[in-house]
């Protein structure tokens, strides 16, 4: 193995696409709120912790999951060889250490944040995942937290609230439907997702069902008055891709996980265009 596959191993196990974008909801966190002019330092550490503490939750699950991904996903770094498990944890350890470090920079609220987090990304993957829906209902609020967290780095919470409930939905009728296309190797494995506990076609309805309470609340935002209108020509069609992706998972959970993501991506720029359409007043 070069060091060149070993560093591009260890880039792979951070899945930076899922650094990059949590990292993204944490800045639109603090924007929603109003802080980023005033506390840019505050902003930057809860980025940055976002995103090794993100890299970090998911080294360590593919260091725990190795077993699986040996059936599920064989290209993966571990098990393709390209890191050793050990590499893998110490590597995963590295980044927790810095998020840690960035983390206790920031306000009270915004440390007690990243602590439960932390402590939740190392125990998702060997005490959670396997039990139906808890960890999927575990990922799904780590991934809403990041608005709670960029707005708590600068202070105002109350704004990011309605962004966490909306984030954390859809992001749970993801993981149900990530679970769906897992299914034979969690078997085999021996954990009891939602799926292998209540069936495929009874989880993708629970799934759809989350789906649809989350679009029927995303204008809530607007209603708030924490967006301006232009939030919800950029939602509108954010949602319409999310419910077709929840729609097409029941025929292909692969294609509809991954069409709910990017409608997912959609709707964060939704976020950000709604609070920068409060400073236009054409657009309020
Ligand atoms: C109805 C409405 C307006 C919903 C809001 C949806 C929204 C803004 C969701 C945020 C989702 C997002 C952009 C998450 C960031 C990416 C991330 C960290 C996802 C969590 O990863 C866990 C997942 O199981 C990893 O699997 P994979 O993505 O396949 O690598
Ligand atoms: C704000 C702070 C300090 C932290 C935020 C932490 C966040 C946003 C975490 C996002 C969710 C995440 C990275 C969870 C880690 C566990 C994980 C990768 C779950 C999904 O993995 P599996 O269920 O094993 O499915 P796959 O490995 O097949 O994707
Ligand atoms: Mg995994």
């Amino acid at each position: 193995m070069t060091v060149g596959e070993t560093g591009r191993g260890l880039l792979e196990l951070t899945r930076p696409v899922n650094v990059i974008a949590a990292s993204a909801l944490t800045f639109i966190g603090a924007f929603v709120a109003g802080g980023v002019a005033e506390e840019p330092l505050a902003v930057a550490a809860a980025v940055v912790a976002t995103g090794l503490a993100v890299g970090a939750g998911n080294a360590i699950n593919d260091y725990f999951d190795r077993e699986i991904d040996r059936i599920n996903q064989p290209g993966r770094a571990i098990p393709r060889g390209a890191v050793s498990p050990r590499g893998a944890l110490a590597f995963s350890g590295l980044l927790f250490a810095g998020a840690v470090a960035l983390a206790v920079t920031l306000p009270a609220t915004a440390i007690a944040i990243a602590g439960v987090n932390l402590l939740a990304l190392v125990a998702y993957t060997e005490f959670f995942k396997g039990l139906p829906g808890l960890g999927n209902a575990l990922v799904a609020y780590l991934v809403g937290s990041t608005f709670l967290f960029g707005a708590a780095a600068v202070g105002e919470i109350a704004p990011a609230v309605v962004l966490f409930v909306l984030a954390a939905i859809a992001t749970l009728t993801r993981e149900i439907i990530k679970d769906v296309e897992d299914i034979e190797g969690d078997r085999e494995e021996g954990l009891n997702t939602l799926p292998i506990a209540v069936g495929e076609r009874k989880a993708l309805v629970v799934a759809a069902v989350l789906l649809v309470v989350s679009v029927v609340a995303s204008p809530i935002p607007f209603l708030r008055g924490y967006f301006g209108v232009a939030y919800l020509l950029v939602v509108a069609p954010a949602d319409a891709v999310m419910l077709l992706a929840a729609y097409e998972s029941f025929a292909d959970p692969t294609t509809g996980q991954s069409r709910l993501k990017y409608g997912m991506f959609l709707a964060a720029l939704a976020f950000i265009v709604g609070r920068a359409a409060l400073e236009v007043p054409l657009l309020v």
